[in-house]
């Protein structure tokens, strides 16, 4: 099972586990390219239900200080975007079975070459593809190539997004809607607004049954906590790549980590009566 069916069935697994799926962020070639291949291989086995693999580009303007520094070296050690090909082919190679999404500017997938360049991603093994600079209006040739070459289509909502454009853009989506929890850039943070909860609603409402997973700023244990009775899907990228680097890529401690994410976005028991549990 490759591209949307396997994207839903991640989806579909975490929930009968009465599980938010946890969805991790790398950037391919950080922080070199044979670390990435071993880091990302790591998070699959530690417990990711899927991950985004971050195409290196010189302008992130999505994105924060973190994931900034990240790309860059990565380019600064050498990644070129076809390398990407290989890296999906090696991670395939060496076990890893759950969905790889592509998370990419728009540039580098038309300095790549569309649409051959989707369709050799896809034979190497990628499932989806999220593209954060692309608005509505503009992606059409972009979804258009992904779900000719079997990808799933991954496409963000904002806070701001208004009920109506919400409900458009989740009609777009083959994979999920990918809701963005802040206005802003990608990045670790202490709290989440409150509203983040009152956004995941609406988003949910509007989406009309499509998968709704939630970025941007998750941290923490208690922050995937308090998300994943809103969300089908939660998504860390920042604070991962953060605790890799401050335990110095250990691989026994970003499992750890992962480890803990996957736990805290366990659902609560549901029904229980409170007057229970004392005997
Ligand atoms: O890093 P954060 O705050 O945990 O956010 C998710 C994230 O890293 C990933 O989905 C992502 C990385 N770069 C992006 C650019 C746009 C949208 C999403 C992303």
């Amino acid at each position: 099972m490759r591209g949307v069916e396997a994207v839903r069935e991640a989806f579909r697994r975490a929930r009968a586990e009465r599980r938010a799926a946890l969805i991790l962020y790398w950037p391919v070639g950080y922080p070199d390219l044979e670390a990435s291949i071993r880091i990302v291989g790591l998070l699959a086995r530690a417990g990711a239900d899927l991950i985004e693999l971050g195409l290196p580009f010189s302008d992130p303007l999505a994105d924060g200080p973190v994931i900034q520094r990240a790309v860059h070296r990565a380019l600064q050690a050498g990644f070129r975007t076809p390398q990407i090909l290989e890296v999906l082919a090696r991670l395939r190679a060496g076990g890893v079975g759950i969905p790889l999404c592509l998370m990419s500017y728009v540039n580098p997938l038309l300095a790549a070459g569309l649409p051959g360049f989707l369709e050799e991603a896809a034979r190497a093994g990628a499932d989806g593809l999220i593209v954060p600079d692309l608005p509505l209006e503009e992606a059409e040739a972009m979804r258009g190539a992904a779900g000719a070459a079997g990808l799933a289509w991954i496409p963000l909502a904002a806070p701001t997004t208004p009920d109506e454009r919400l409900a458009r853009i989740a009609a777009t989506a083959t994979g999920f809607l990918y809701l963005v929890s802040v206005t802003g850039i990608t990045g670790v943070r202490d709290r989440l607004p409150e509203e983040v909860v009152q956004h995941l609603r609406r988003a949910r409402r509007q989406a009309g049954g499509v998968l709704v997973a939630v970025g941007f700023g998750i941290s923490r244990p208690d922050h995937a906590a308090g998300l994943a009775p809103e969300a089908d899907g939660l998504v860390v990228g920042s604070a991962l790549i953060r605790h890799a680097e401050a335990c110095g890529f250990d691989e026994a401690a970003l499992a750890a980590f992962v480890h803990a994410m996957r736990t805290a976005a366990a659902l609560p028991d549901e029904g229980l009566p409170a007057d229970r549990g004392s005997g």
